[in-house]
C-alpha cells in the first residue's frame, strides 16, 4: 500500500513480573482500513489496546501515531485516538443529542455542526432528540461511535464493540464504520474473540496468540467465491461457463468456477437447460473459523464462539 500508515506498532513488547504478555508485535494500520484484532482469551488484546491508549507503557518498542511516539508526544498523539469500549456509558435519561453535547464539551473545537455531522454519519438523525433509554442496542452502539468520532480522530479503537448485537446489527454497524473510515480517512482497529464478528466487520484480520502476532490476512470478499461443480458431461459445463463469462479450471472429477452465490441459480438453470447431470455444487472456501482453528488449535476460540 502506497499510503503512509496512521499507526505503527514497532517491536512492541510488554513484560509483567517476568512474563512476556506481548512479544515483539509489529503492525501497521492504514487510513480507511478496518483491521480486526483477533485472539483467544488471554492472548494479549487488552494489554495491546491499553498500550495503544497510553494506559500502559511498553517494556520495549514503541507506538507511533502519524509518526509521533505515543510516549514522547503523548498529548498530541492521543488527541488523534478515539476509543469505544464495550457498552459505552451513556446517560440513559438524556437524549442522544444531549449526551453528545456533554461529551463535546470535553474536547476543544467540537462545535454543533460537528455534532450534526457525526449524528448523520451514524444514521441517528431521526432519533437523536429522543432519550437513550428508548434506543435499541444497535442505536446505542452507533451513538457510542458518534461520540468517539466527535474530535475527528485519525485512529479509532473499538474494544469488543458489538457484544450482544445480532448478525444483522453487526452488518449494519459495519456499513456505518466502513463509510466513516472512507469519508474521514480513519483507521479502525477492532478487537474481538468472536470470529463471526470479525469476518462480518473487517477488511483484514491480525491474529494474536500468546502475545505474538501469528498471522495477518485479508478477509475474503464474501461476494467472490469458488464453487466446485461435479457434473456430466463436463464439456457442456465448460460451454455454459464460457457463455456466462465465468472463469473456471479443472479440479479432480469436476471444475472450479469463480462465481458469486447469487450466480448459482443462474448457473444451475443454464446447466439444466443443457441437460447436464449435476452431482454436486459446493463452495470451496474455508471459513475464517476453520482456518483459525487449524492455525491455533484453539479450543478457547471454539468455546468463545459458541457462547
Ligand atoms: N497486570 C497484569 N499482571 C500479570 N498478568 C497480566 C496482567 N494483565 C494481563 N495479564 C495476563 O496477560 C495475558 C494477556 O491478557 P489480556 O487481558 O491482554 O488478554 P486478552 O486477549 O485481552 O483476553 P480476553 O479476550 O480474555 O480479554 C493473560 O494471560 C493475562 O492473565
Amino acid at each position: 500500500m502506497a499510503q503512509q500508515p496512521i499507526v505503527q506498532l514497532r517491536n512492541l513488547t510488554k513484560v509483567i513480573r517476568g512474563k512476556k504478555l506481548i512479544d515483539n508485535l509489529q503492525l501497521d494500520l492504514y487510513p480507511g482500513q478496518i483491521t480486526g484484532f483477533l485472539g483467544p482469551n488471554g492472548a494479549g488484546k487488552t494489554t495491546t489496546i491499553r498500550m495503544m491508549t497510553g494506559l500502559m507503557h511498553p517494556t520495549e518498542g514503541e507506538i507511533l501515531i502519524e509518526g509521533q511516539s505515543l510516549k514522547e508526544h503523548y498529548e498530541e498523539a492521543i488527541s488523534k485516538v478515539g476509543v469505544i469500549v464495550e457498552n459505552p456509558e451513556m446517560y440513559k435519561y438524556m437524549s442522544g443529542y444531549k449526551n453528545l453535547l456533554h461529551f463535546a464539551r470535553m474536547h476543544q473545537n467540537v462545535d454543533k455542526a460537528r455534532i450534526q455531522e457525526v449524528v448523520q454519519q451514524v444514521g441517528l438523525e431521526n432519533r437523536i432528540h429522543e432519550k437513550v433509554s428508548t434506543y435499541s442496542l444497535g442505536m446505542r452502539q452507533r451513538l457510542g461511535l458518534a461520540q468517539a468520532l466527535l474530535h475527528r480522530p485519525k485512529f479509532l479503537i473499538l474494544d469488543e464493540p458489538t457484544n450482544g448485537l445480532d448478525p444483522a446489527g453487526i452488518r449494519e454497524f459495519r456499513t456505518y464504520l466502513r463509510k466513516i473510515a472512507a469519508e474521514e480517512g480513519v483507521s479502525v482497529f477492532v478487537s474481538s474473540h468472536l470470529l463471526s464478528e470479525m469476518e462480518l466487520m473487517c477488511d483484514r484480520i491480525a491474529i494474536i496468540q500468546n502475545g505474538q502476532l501469528i498471522d495477518i490476512r485479508e478477509v475474503q470478499n464474501e461476494a467472490q467465491t469458488v464453487y466446485y461443480v461435479e457434473a456430466e458431461p463436463l464439456t457442456k459445463v465448460q460451454e455454459v461457463a464460457k457463455a456466462l463469462a465465468i472463469d473456471y479450471s479443472a479440479k479432480e472429477k469436476g471444475l472450479e468456477l469463480h462465481i458469486t452465490k447469487e450466480q448459482v441459480p443462474q448457473l444451475v438453470t443454464a446447466l439444466v437447460a443443457q441437460e447436464v447431470q449435476i452431482f454436486a455444487i459446493q463452495p470451496q472456501q474455508k471459513t475464517l473459523e476453520e482456518q483459525f482453528l487449524e492455525m491455533t488449535g484453539g479450543g478457547q476460540i471454539a468455546e468463545a464462539h459458541t457462547k
